[in-house]
């Protein structure tokens, strides 16, 4: 059982992320998960597709993270992302619009780092990274029953410089997924761990937002929702709830 406290805690957290938006703006992105749609996959950097200038995000992480489950949950869907309980399952970058054509927002998964990751599989993520204009945030994922290992923090560490390079202007925020398979008395002790080793080595890395997305009660998903629709700029100021 997780502690109510824990519940309030993230939801406050999810408050802070949103800009104070109202509710409506949010629900609207998201509410018809009929009209998503898998949009390319692309395994080379001449093969990545040009989307018009829509607001896009991408999730990174260890293989087996929970990234392409993650986006389903997100996207309302069972399966239009291709998940497996073998790691190294997604090889390609993959490109799903949210809502009808041309979409509002795009969500990207990607092919998982460390020991079941691929050499070209991180040229690609690095070549995207530093390129892609329409890049609002990039998501890393960790899962939280295995922590962070050294993959983890040179990933950090790299994602960290680059925010910090100012090329590009995506900010960074971490995710800790299968919440479920801990305890909570677990997660009370994990959560504060986590949250200082990524403030260490990525101290521009926006606070976590704790996860469990692969069966209901789903946790987490709606405040990754708003996250992703005020990094993407959807998220309109409510100026009645600033005073
Ligand atoms: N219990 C639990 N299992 C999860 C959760 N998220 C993902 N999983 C499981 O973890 C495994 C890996 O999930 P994926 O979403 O394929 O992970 P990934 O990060 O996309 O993996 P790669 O594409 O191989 O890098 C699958 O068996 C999922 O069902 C979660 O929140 N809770
Ligand atoms: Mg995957």
């Amino acid at each position: 059982m997780r502690s109510p406290h824990l519940h309030q805690g993230i939801r406050a957290f999810g408050r802070a992320q949103q800009g104070y938006a109202t509710k409506a703006q949010h629900d609207a992105i998201f509410a018809n998960p009929r009209s998503a749609g898998f949009l390319a996959a692309a395994l080379t950097e001449a093969s990545v597709p040009t989307l018009q200038g829509i607001p896009e995000v991408v999730v990174t992480g260890r293989a087996n993270a929970g990234k392409s489950t993650l986006l389903n949950a997100i996207l309302g869907r069972k399966d239009l992302v291709l998940s497996s309980s073998k790691p190294g399952r997604t090889k390609s970058l993959n490109f799903f619009r949210v809502g009808p054509d041309p979409g509002k927002l795009i969500l990207v998964d990607a092919p998982g780092y460390g020991s079941r990751g691929r050499p070209e599989w991180g040229q690609l993520f690095s070549h995207y990274l530093g390129s892609r204009k329409e890049l609002r945030r990039v998501y890393i994922l960790f899962n939280a029953k295995h922590g962070i290992n050294a993959a983890d923090k040179l990933m950090l560490e790299d994602l960290n410089a680059q925010a910090l390079g100012g090329g590009l202007p995506w900010t960074l925020q971490a995710i800790i997924t299968k919440s479920d398979t801990v305890s909570t008395r677990e997660l009370a002790t994990v959560l504060p761990k986590l949250q200082k080793t990524i403030f260490e080595v990525a101290p521009t890395c926006l606070p976590p937002i704790v996860t469990a997305s692969l069966k209901h009660p789903l946790f987490g998903v709606t405040e990754v929702r708003k996250s992703i629709a005020e990094a993407c700029g959807l998220l309109k100021v409510d100026a009645n709830l600033l005073h």
